[in-house]
């Protein structure tokens, strides 16, 4: 399916009086997204509250777009093979992108495991505001953690398809933010999210 050809014709671009930078003025911030990537349990969820919570005290509006939660309503009719992950991540990034229009910090964390998906979101949003943070965490952290016990299950044949199991994870080239394990140690949750504000403050984001 191709995310920039519409399926309809006699379709028009209508834009309404007050814009984004208008309701940018109004927040005193700058509309962006935070694509956190990562495998399951590498803790793109922990990282995304952990933010959102951040910011929040710091009275900027945000707002989590979180896979899992996703997959309860929006994207409830997809699965996990490859062309509905890739729905999955048109979608969200679509979502995304009106979120950042809104004048949000718009926080998704997606597996998201495909490089070419990521990066159609990221040409959705070409003026630098597509920030995306790579949780780059082993395999053997994650299915250390297993607070779900997906990973048991997958190396139990009970799941197929688990990304990093049988199902590819495709790491980022060109990430804006690593975040990574150090001597085995992962940084904490306020921590990680804290090497995001950093990056979000420098960029200006957190000012109009
Ligand atoms: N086959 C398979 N592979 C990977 N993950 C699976 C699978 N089946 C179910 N789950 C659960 O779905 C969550 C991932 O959803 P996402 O929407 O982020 O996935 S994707 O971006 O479309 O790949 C993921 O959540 P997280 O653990 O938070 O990443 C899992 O709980
Ligand atoms: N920085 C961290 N340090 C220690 N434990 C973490 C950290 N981030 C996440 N966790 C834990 O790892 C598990 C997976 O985190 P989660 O955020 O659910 O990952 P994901 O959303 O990528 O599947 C959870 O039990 C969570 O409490």
């Amino acid at each position: 399916m191709s995310s920039t050809v519409p399926k309809s014709s006699n379709i028009f671009w209508h834009d309404c009086l007050v814009g984004k930078t208008d309701r940018q003025k109004l927040l005193n911030q700058k509309g962006c997204v935070v694509w956190i990537t990562g495998l399951s349990g590498s803790g793109k969820s922990t990282l995304a509250c952990t933010l959102g919570r951040e910011l929040h005290t710091r009275g900027k509006l945000a707002y989590v777009l979180d896979g899992d939660n996703l997959r309860h309503g929006l994207n409830k009719d997809l699965g996990f093979k490859a062309e509905d992950r890739a729905e999955n991540i048109r979608r969200v990034g679509e979502v995304a992108k009106l979120f950042s229009d809104a004048g949000l910090v718009c926080i998704a964390s997606l597996i998201s495991p495909y490089r070419r998906d990521r990066e159609s979101c990221r040409a959705l949003l070409s003026d630098g505001s597509f920030i995306e943070v790579f949780l780059n965490m082993s395999l053997e952290l994650c299915e250390a953690r297993d607070p779900k016990g997906l990973y048991k299950l997958a190396r139990a044949g009970k799941i197929k398809g688990f990304t990093g199991i049988d199902d590819p994870y495709e790491a980022p080239l060109n990430c804006e933010i690593e975040i990574k394990e150090i001597d085995g140690v992962c940084p904490s949750p306020s921590d990680m999210a804290g090497q995001v504000v950093t990056y979000l403050e420098e960029k200006g984001f957190l000012h109009e």
